[in-house]
């Protein structure tokens, strides 16, 4: 007892030398959630309180002791901040473009991906795969996204007269306009679905390993049932896209196609440049990598957006009719030019992504101190924007809780506090897919809502509770039904 009680000593005494400059800047912050313990940090609170998820824990501490806070995660100091102009500096400053180590989970999945690859590793690759999210290669998809929709609404008219609609089916619709546009999949094979089904899954496990000391620990995790569920969910999600990308490269050689890295202006979906880009700049297993990534990242994100942009919908039955008035107004057959013309369907997207941002935090390693002014946040810190807590800050937006898709109205649009409005995060590693995400988004609440009226029993946001790994849902299957308009 006496030799587990003084090695504990020892080990705690080491640490505090070791990471004495963040105790010492911890401190400074709010000191409440500065004691630590070794090998476990302070993420055992939150969870003490029954936190069983990132975004929760991150709010409640937050609603504890307000922000900034402090964390230990095992041996890495979290600096938790909603301040925006904090998160700017730091989000756009070149020495923190490093992930934190929370995205180590997601590794597990996407080893090496856009998401967590190093920065100088990342650039390359940032760089060579902005040629797919231009303009003009989006105007492409569009016709896509379009039929898509309208193969969606002629599935949801042989329901029954009033059905419910939960985040898969969101979320299958979300993962075939991925494909069919940016891998150029003509036909819909049924491992979409299971893709986008275990993808859901994943998350699920996900959320609840971050936060939980106990199988923190990848040795661990292996043999916890979550760990066994995970590692099968991503067995099928890796095998999924491996098959579909084996299928169309098979496509592509009978077809005899040629692409050419050097043809910087042609409108490339992505897996044509990524086959273009093959074993030049980006090996082989990266592309693979980012293909997995992005399709996940394009799938849930919006798929989960769209669920909780109908159920307010359903909710606000005035702001469903001042919609369906501007859709009526633009006309039957949506093209890339009227999106422009969709400017309350754009503002009841933001609303939604404000009060409901699917990625609620994003987290960076500082490779070097960072002045913000005010104080200097040390080397090696982990920082982490709340883009949740931000967006609910009354000192930014009045009535937070009220959806109110006014506030982004382009008369409006200038009342909004520059660097509060994140969604898709801000920097140089910001969501390189933001004008995909808007487009399809839009078309597609743009022709459910001329062929659907919807409504929820839900009445106010605060009924909601959310769960969170790396993007964010409610913890229970919002209520959001669908009826044929006459
Ligand atoms: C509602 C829709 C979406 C939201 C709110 C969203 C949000 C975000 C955020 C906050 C990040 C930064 C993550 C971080 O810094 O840790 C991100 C990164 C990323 N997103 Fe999105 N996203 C959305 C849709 C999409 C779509 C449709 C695609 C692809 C077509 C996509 C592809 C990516 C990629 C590849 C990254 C990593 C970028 C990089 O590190 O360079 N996202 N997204």
């Amino acid at each position: 007892m006496y030799f587990i009680l003084i090695t504990l000593l020892i080990f705690y005494t080491v640490f505090i030398f070791w990471k004495w400059r963040f105790i010492k800047f911890s401190w400074k912050n709010n000191a409440f959630f500065a004691p630590i313990l070794p090998v476990i940090g302070t993420m055992y609170l939150p969870v003490m309180y029954g936190c069983t998820d990132v975004i929760t824990a991150t709010s409640y501490v937050g609603s504890k002791v307000g922000f900034p806070y402090n964390v230990w995660m095992i041996f890495d100091y979290y600096y938790f901040t909603k301040d925006p102009m904090d998160i700017k500096t730091v989000l756009h400053n070149l020495s923190a473009q490093n992930k934190a180590s929370v995205y180590d989970d997601i590794a597990y999945l996407f080893p090496n991906s856009l998401l967590i690859a190093h920065y100088k590793d990342w650039r390359i690759r940032r760089k060579a795969y902005m040629k797919c999210f231009k303009p003009s290669t989006l105007k492409s998809y569009c016709s896509d996204y379009f039929q898509n929709a309208l193969d969606k609404i002629d599935n949801m008219r042989k329901e029954k007269s009033d059905f419910a609609m939960s985040y898969d089916a969101f979320n299958r619709l979300t993962c075939k306009n991925f494909f069919t546009t940016s891998v150029g999949l003509n036909e819909e094979p049924g491992s979409l679905n299971i893709f986008a089904d275990k993808l859901l899954e994943f998350e699920d496990d996900l959320a609840k390993k971050l936060v939980n000391p106990l199988i923190h620990v990848m040795l661990w995790y292996h043999l916890h049932p979550g760990g066994i569920r995970t590692a099968n969910a991503i067995k099928t999600i890796r095998s999924i896209i491996k098959q579909i990308l084996e299928k169309k490269m098979h496509q592509r050689a009978d077809a005899k196609a040629d692409f050419h890295s050097e043809d910087n202006n042609a409108e490339l979906p992505l897996l044509d440049l990524m086959t273009s880009l093959k074993e030049s700049i980006i090996s082989e297993k990266d592309l693979f990598n980012d293909m997995v990534f992005i399709a996940a990242a394009a799938t849930d994100t919006t798929g989960h957006t769209l669920m909780m942009a109908f159920t307010f919908l359903g909710m606000f039955p005035d702001v469903q009719e001042t919609l369906l008035e501007e859709i009526t107004r633009v006309g039957s057959n949506i093209t890339f030019d009227d999106l422009l013309k969709l400017s309350y369907t754009e503002a009841v997207i933001n609303e939604t992504l404000r009060l409901f941002p699917v990625v609620p935090f994003v987290g960076r390693v500082l490779d070097k101190d960072i002045d913000l002014g005010h104080k200097v946040i040390p080397r090696g810190t982990h920082f982490a924007a709340s883009i949740f807590d931000l967006h609910r800050d009354n000192r930014y937006w009045p009535d937070p809780l009220k959806f109110n898709p006014n506030r982004f109205l382009p008369e409006n649009i200038s009342k909004v506090q520059p660097g509060t409005f994140i969604p898709f995060s801000t920097g140089p590693r910001d969501c390189i897919g933001k004008a995909q995400a808007m487009a399809m988004m839009k078309i597609t609440i743009a022709l459910i809502i001329r062929n659907f009226k919807i409504h929820s029993k839900h009445k106010s946001i605060e009924e909601f509770q959310y769960i969170s790994g790396i993007t964010m849902k409610t913890r229970q299957q919002p209520d959001c039904h669908f009826s044929l308009r006459q």
